[in-house]
């Protein structure tokens, strides 16, 4: 059978293809853009069809983007959504530290801050990133190796699906670090976990644990990843046994205190990290979709994610102007601070001091930022 739908397909299908991607094929240092040869759900192999995986690649610094990689990271999603032979797309970082943690702060601090129309550009490249997200004819699946925080954060909501190895942390760069969570979060996190739990985690800069982002249902699934004596256990960090605590507050996911969390860094240090599962987990959903009409598919995606899209479409514009401006001030002091302060340090801003100066009408100058810095703190 399958070599008359291929005799057929020869026959049929035109001699030249017509190339519709937006770009050249371009390699960009830190994205790797592959082709991963598809299976059936029974593992057999499908020939000539794949599922293209996205790597980001920049590991001595968590995987975070710089302006090349964004364009990168664009182009690779556009390949594979016009890629005919390719059922769907995975989205990782290399590693098992990050997955990917946002916008290089190094860069926001030395380049962007106080250079608000350049940072407009840089939200250019970045709103249009997460877009082809979300308009890529496949299912984008986030596989979070390691720590997904600030516009990372942002991009990895904006996809399908997302599939956790259980030590990774869920982060958002907002007002402590001088942002707002407007690169997607504020549009995608009310559609997805609600209204309430939204404003708690877009406003209060706590970095969630996998299974706490599985509770709220911002993501699909997550695997172990730390082996102790070559058996996986749970992250042992954070409660996994109970899903509330005896006055029946929700407590799955919740960082461990005391003296279980003393034993579980000690079972951690024990421990090596295997992201298997993880890898297992991945292709057991990619290969569903081996098995699916793909029309049927891409448009019960392209419906599914209109709740997302609509929010971002309605808000992206206004959000790039206000994050390209809040690049005067806030933002100027928070990532200046991380660049400029330490482990020691510290790396944010003297908040009280800020306030106080703010509270008699000080304006935002050059001065007042330098003496808001970590290091300066007396
Ligand atoms: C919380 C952290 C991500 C991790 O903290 P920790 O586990 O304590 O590790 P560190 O020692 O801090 O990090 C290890 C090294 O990696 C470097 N690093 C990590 N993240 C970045 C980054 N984003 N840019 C540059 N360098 C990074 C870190 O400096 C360490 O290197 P070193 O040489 O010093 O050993 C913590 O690192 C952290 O908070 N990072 C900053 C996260 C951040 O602010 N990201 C930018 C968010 S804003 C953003 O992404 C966007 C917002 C609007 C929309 C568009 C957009 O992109």
């Amino acid at each position: 059978m399958r070599s008359v739908t291929d005799q057929i397909a020869r026959h049929r299908a035109p001699r030249q293809l017509t190339d519709h991607g937006v770009a050249p094929d371009v390699v960009v240092p830190g994205v790797a853009y592959e082709k991963r040869p598809a299976r059936t759900p029974r593992g057999d192999l499908a020939q000539g069809i794949y599922h293209a995986w996205i790597t980001i690649d920049n590991q001595a610094q968590f995987n975070s983007y710089s302006v090349d990689m964004l364009k990168g990271i664009q182009w690779a999603l556009k390949t594979a959504s016009n890629a005919r032979d390719v059922v769907s797309v995975v989205l990782t970082g290399a590693g098992s530290k990050a997955f990917c943690t946002g916008g290089n702060a190094t860069d926001f601090a030395r380049y962007y801050a106080r250079n608000p129309q350049e940072f407009r550009q840089f939200m250019r490249l970045f709103n249009d990133t997460v877009s082809a997200v979300m308009v890529c004819e496949k299912p984008v699946i986030c596989r979070v190796n390691g720590m997904r925080t600030g516009g990372a954060q942002e991009l990895g909501l904006a996809c399908d699906f997302t599939i956790a190895q259980d030590l990774a942390l869920f982060g958002l760069a907002g007002p402590k670090h001088g942002g707002a969570m407007i690169g997607g979060a504020t549009d995608f996190l009310p559609v997805m976990i609600g209204a309430e739990a939204a404003l708690a985690v877009g406003t209060l800069c706590e970095s969630l644990s996998a299974h706490k982002a599985r509770r709220l249902g911002m993501i699909t699934a997550v695997v172990p990843a730390l082996k102790v004596d070559g058996n996986f256990v749970p992250n042992p960090l954070v409660v996994t046994d109970r899903c509330v605590d005896e006055f029946g507050e929700l407590v799955l996911g919740e960082p461990k205190t005391g003296e279980a969390l003393l034993q579980g860094k000690a079972l951690l240090a024990l421990g090596e990290v295997d992201l298997s599962l993880l890898d297992a987990k991945v292709e057991e959903l990619c290969a569903k979709f081996v098995t699916m009409f793909p029309d049927s598919l891409t448009k019960s995606l392209e419906a599914l994610r209109k709740p997302k899209i609509e929010a971002w479409n309605r808000n992206k514009e206004d959000n790039r102007a206000w994050l390209a401006l809040n690049m005067m001030t806030e933002a100027c002091a928070g990532f200046r601070a991380f660049a400029e302060g330490s482990k020691e340090a510290g790396r944010e801003i003297d908040f009280v001091a800020l306030r106080q100066a703010l509270a008699k009408g000080a304006p935002w100058t050059p001065d007042l930022i330098d003496n808001l810095m970590p290091h300066t703190r007396n």
